[in-house]
């Protein structure tokens, strides 16, 4: 859906998140025109996904103990025709591919929203990363477009370069600001834009309009502060400020086809 309509129809996002950044998740969320909802308990699952209208799946604090929950979480999802997304936080840490290698082959996952290493470890090609943060180089438009044909759900592979693929059609977003790296959790509430964004129709153009909508709010943040903690605040107030024709003369602008 276009910003427009997701306002006007404001898309609850259940957030089965981590526990290091609910709060920024749920606040972007909040802004840009959705409503969140965070929750881990099995006995709420079919109640809070019937209200739904996308689920993200964050793997970044996950426990042994509630892999059996998040997996039901995502089958109920699946049953319910809802939009999943997962962001499998620092995958290519051997302990943390335990819960999405269990993900990927018991349920299904329509988007997977990950920086590069992350969706390098989809693909099978090796990239360097360290802990949460990707910090290697490679070729990221094939490195999408290859995790896409190998989990058949549509990649979102941000970072500086952010990159939309279903593995036929690939689109990049080459825009450059350091800040946006600096904020922990900024990829987390990217994830819950891109459930948000797509709650109506899982597409390359809704996903790519989820990143664009990120990175214009860190384009405008960075043109008026230029450290950190005041950056964070600044790309809510500018996500929040964001109209729909700011985002899609964005969109025309930036928005490439690989
Ligand atoms: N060097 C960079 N230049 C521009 N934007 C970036 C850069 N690194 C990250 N971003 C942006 O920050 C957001 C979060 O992406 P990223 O940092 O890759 O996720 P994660 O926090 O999961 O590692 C995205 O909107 C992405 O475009
Ligand atoms: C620090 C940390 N540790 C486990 S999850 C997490 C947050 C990851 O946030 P993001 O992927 O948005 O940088
Ligand atoms: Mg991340």
């Amino acid at each position: 859906m276009n910003l427009l309509e997701l306002k006007a129809q404001t898309p609850l996002v259940f957030n089965y998140a981590n526990y290091v950044t609910p709060q920024f998740v749920a606040n972007v969320v909040n802004v840009v025109g959705g409503s969140p909802i965070m929750a881990r308990e099995i006995d709420e699952f079919n109640d809070l996904v019937a209200i739904s209208n996308a689920v993200v799946v964050n793997t970044g604090t996950w426990r042994r103990s509630e892999l059996p929950e998040t997996i039901k979480l995502i089958q109920i999802a699946n049953q319910a025709k809802k939009v999943v997304v997962l962001d499998p936080v620092a995958v290519g840490i051997p302990s943390r591919s335990v819960p999405v290698k269990a993900v990927m082959t018991e349920s299904q996952v329509n988007v997977i929203r990950g920086n590069a290493a992350e969706i390098a470890w989809f693909a099978g090609i090796d990239f360097t990363s360290h802990g949460i943060d990707a910090t290697g180089s490679g070729d990221v438009q094939k490195i999408a477009s290859l995790a896409a044909q190998k989990t058949g759900a549509i990649i979102a592979l941000s970072g500086q370069t952010d990159v939309i693929s279903d593995g036929h059609t690939t689109q990049i977003i080459a825009v450059d600001v350091p800040l946006l790296a600096t904020n922990v959790g900024t990829g987390d509430a990217l994830s819950a834009l891109v459930g948000m964004f797509n709650s109506d129709a899982v597409t390359v153009e809704n996903t790519a309009r989820a990143m664009a909508m990120m990175k214009l709010a860190g384009v405008r943040a960075s043109q008026k502060v230029k450290t950190p903690g005041y950056f964070a605040n600044q790309v809510l107030d500018e996500l929040y400020l964001i109209k729909q024709d700011e985002l899609e003369a964005f969109i025309q602008l930036e928005v490439k086809n690989g």
